[in-house]
C-alpha cells in the first residue's frame, strides 16, 4: 500500500484532559478509511489535528507531498487546505444567507491567483478566472447533485442537501485526502444511500477518505478496514468483520460484561 498519510504516536491534551494518546495509523492512497468509537472518543480532535485546527500535543503527522512523505504538525488548516487536505463538520458550517453557488466559490478561492489590486482593478485575468471558479464550483454541483439548487440560498436547503454541499464545497479546493466528520449524522436512510454512492464517485476520482460515522451499516458496507478510538486511545483496527467480533470493540461500545453476555 503507498500511505497518504501516517500519524505517529498522536496526542492531545487540553488542560488536565487526554482527548488523544499515542495514536498511530496510516491511510493507503485510495482508501475509504472508517474511524469509528463511542461518543466523546476523540475522533473529531483527530480530525482537527489533521486539518490543522488544533495542532497535537506531540506526535507526527505525515502526509505524502511530491518529494515523498514531510511532516505537516503546526500547519494552519490554510496550509493544509493548499495541500489538499480537506473535510466537513460535524454540525454543519454553511454560509445560510449566501447561495449555493457562492458557497462552493468561497472554497474555490484557494485554488486561484487572484490578489487585491486585480480585483479593484477587474482587469481581464480577473474576469476570466471568476468565470472558470464559477465553472468549477457548477460542476462540483453537479457531482453531488445540487446544480438546480445553484442560485437558492443554502440555509434553505433540505438538511440532507446541506450536507451534501458540505461535501462540494470541500471538494472544490481539489482535496487528495477528505475528512468527512459524520456526513449521514440527520440523514434518512434514501439521503443516506445517496450519500453512499456519493462518497464511493469521490474515491472513484482518486480522492482519499476517512470517514467518521456513527452509522455502521453504512461504515461496515463502505469501508474496508476500519481503525476503532476509545477514550483517545487506539483500540482496534482491522476489516470490518473482525471489528465486529473485536472483544475490546464490543466492550467500548456496550460496556464490560457485554463480551461474555
Ligand atoms: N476544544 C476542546 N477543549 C476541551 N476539550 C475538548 C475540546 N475538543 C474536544 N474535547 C474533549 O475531548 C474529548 C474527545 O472529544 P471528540 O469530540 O474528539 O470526540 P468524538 O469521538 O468526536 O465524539 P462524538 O462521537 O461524540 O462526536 C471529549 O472528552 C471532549 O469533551
Amino acid at each position: 500500500m503507498t500511505p497518504l498519510l501516517e500519524l505517529d504516536r498522536i496526542s492531545k491534551r487540553f488542560g488536565g484532559l487526554h482527548a488523544l494518546a499515542d495514536v498511530s495509523f496510516t491511510v493507503a492512497c485510495g482508501e475509504i478509511l472508517g474511524l469509528i468509537g463511542p461518543n466523546g472518543a476523540g475522533k473529531t480532535t483527530l480530525f482537527n489535528c489533521i486539518s490543522g485546527l488544533h495542532p497535537p500535543s506531540s506526535g507526527t503527522i505525515l502526509y505524502a507531498g511530491s518529494g515523498g512523505l514531510m511532516r505537516i504538525n503546526g500547519r494552519k488548516p490554510e496550509q493544509m487546505t493548499a495541500l489538499g487536505i480537506a473535510r466537513t463538520f460535524q454540525n454543519i458550517r454553511l454560509f445560510n444567507s449566501l447561495t449555493v453557488l457562492d458557497n462552493v466559490r468561497i472554497a474555490r478561492h484557494c485554488r486561484t491567483h487572484a490578489n487585491f489590486v486585480r480585483a479593484v482593478l477587474r482587469t481581464r485575468f480577473q474576469r476570466a478566472e471568476e468565470q472558470a471558479i464559477v465553472e468549477a464550483a457548477m460542476e462540483r454541483l453537479r457531482f453531488v447533485g445540487l446544480a438546480h439548487h445553484a442560485l437558492a440560498d443554502a440555509g434553505n436547503l433540505a438538511y440532507g442537501d446541506q450536507r451534501r454541499l458540505e461535501i462540494a464545497r470541500a471538494l472544490a479546493t481539489e482535496p487528495r485526502l477528505l475528512l468527512l466528520d459524520e456526513p449521514a449524522a440527520g440523514m434518512n436512510p434514501r439521503e443516506t444511500r445517496r450519500l453512499v454512492d456519493l462518497i464511493q464517485a469521490i474515491v472513484a476520482t482518486g480522492v482519499t477518505v476517512i470517514l467518521i460515522e456513527h452509522d455502521m451499516k453504512l461504515v461496515m458496507s463502505i469501508c474496508r478496514r476500519l481503525v476503532v478510538l476509545d477514550h483517545g486511545t487506539h483500540i482496534a483496527e482491522g476489516p470490518p468483520a473482525a471489528i465486529r467480533e473485536n472483544p475490546r470493540v464490543i466492550e467500548a461500545y456496550l460496556g464490560r460484561g457485554a463480551v461474555h453476555a
